[in-house]
């Protein structure tokens, strides 16, 4: 991949359930280092966008290329070796399993040693790499603020809190690009303002690239770089955070025409 190649683009997808167009024709593409959001009100394709780029839908046409690989026709599996992260607008936690067990859940793919070669942990590196490991799933337990809860089990958990261990396990794979389905959804002010900045430091310190779909305006015109905004399965913007508030044919998505006389309402919190 160039220098100045995207580090994702989507080109063309489309995306059918039977009658439904859940996308037509969607093109973007998302630079290494960005915080680049999607929006649009409900059932306008975004979770679909999202599942088409993490390989859980095959889109009926368009290509999608990372690193310069194209993604179309690799498992979900594949997809995530490559570095494609990601967390789930319902929460999709082993709930029975503890904080710490479910984090190195989302590193399994990154060790080199299974089951076979476990009767043999002592004499190979198995043993090294294991705890290589739970050091790493530590920095990150530290940096999400969970070390209280470490040995807790997830399904006793806050909403708020199971959302940022959902985090830690996405992140937990070191991803180049993670994609972040309602990072926010179900928080209260609190919650949402500790997310918000995770979010920035995986991106400005741990160098993480974040594609994001989120309903609260204010958090999505705060962090994010660019913006993208669906509508009934069609891209009607995309650029700066502002340039897309002002949008006419944003605005009349979001709240019709006749409601709005400036962008400061579409900040004021949840529009859809
Ligand atoms: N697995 C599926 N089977 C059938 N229809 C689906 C499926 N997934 C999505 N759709 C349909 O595709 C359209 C887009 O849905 P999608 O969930 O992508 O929208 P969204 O923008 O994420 O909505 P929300 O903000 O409510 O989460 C909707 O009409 C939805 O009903």
């Amino acid at each position: 991949m160039s220098e100045t190649a995207p580090l994702l683009e989507v080109r063309g997808v489309s995306l059918s359930f039977g009658g439904v167009h859940a996308l037509t024709d969607v093109s973007f593409q998302v630079r290494k280092g960005e915080i680049f959001s999607i929006i649009g009100p409900n059932g306008a394709g975004k979770t679909s966008m999202l599942n088409c780029i993490s390989g859980r839908y095959q889109p009926n046409q368009g290509s999608i290329v990372f690193k310069g690989k194209e993604l179309i026709g690799l498992r979900p599996n594949d997809r995530c070796n490559l570095g494609i992260g990601r967390t789930f607008q319902n929460l999709a936690l082993f709930n029975h399993m503890t904080v710490l067990d479910n984090i190195m859940v989302g590193r399994h793919h990154l060790l080199k040693n299974n089951f076979l070669t476990g009767s043999i942990y002592w004499l190979t590196g198995a043993r090294r790499e294991e705890l290589r490991h739970r050091a790493e799933v530590e920095d990150i337990i530290d940096f999400l603020e969970i070390a209280h809860i470490r040995k807790s089990v997830a399904g006793t958990l806050s909403y708020g809190l199971r959302k940022r261990v959902e985090l830690a396990r996405a992140v937990a794979l070191r991803p180049d690009l993670i994609l972040l389905d309602e990072p926010m959804a179900g928080m209260n002010l609190e919650e949402k303002e500790d997310m918000a900045r995770y979010i920035i430091d995986l991106n400005e310190e741990w160098g993480m690239t974040v594609v994001m779909i989120e309903h609260d305006m204010g958090v999505v015109m705060d962090i994010s770089h660019r913006v993208m905004v669906l509508d009934f399965g069609k891209k009607i913007a995309e650029g700066l955070p502002d340039e897309v508030m002002a949008d006419p044919r944003v605005r009349k998505a979001y709240l019709g025409e006749d409601d709005v006389e400036d962008g400061r309402e579409a900040r004021a919190g949840e529009v859809a």
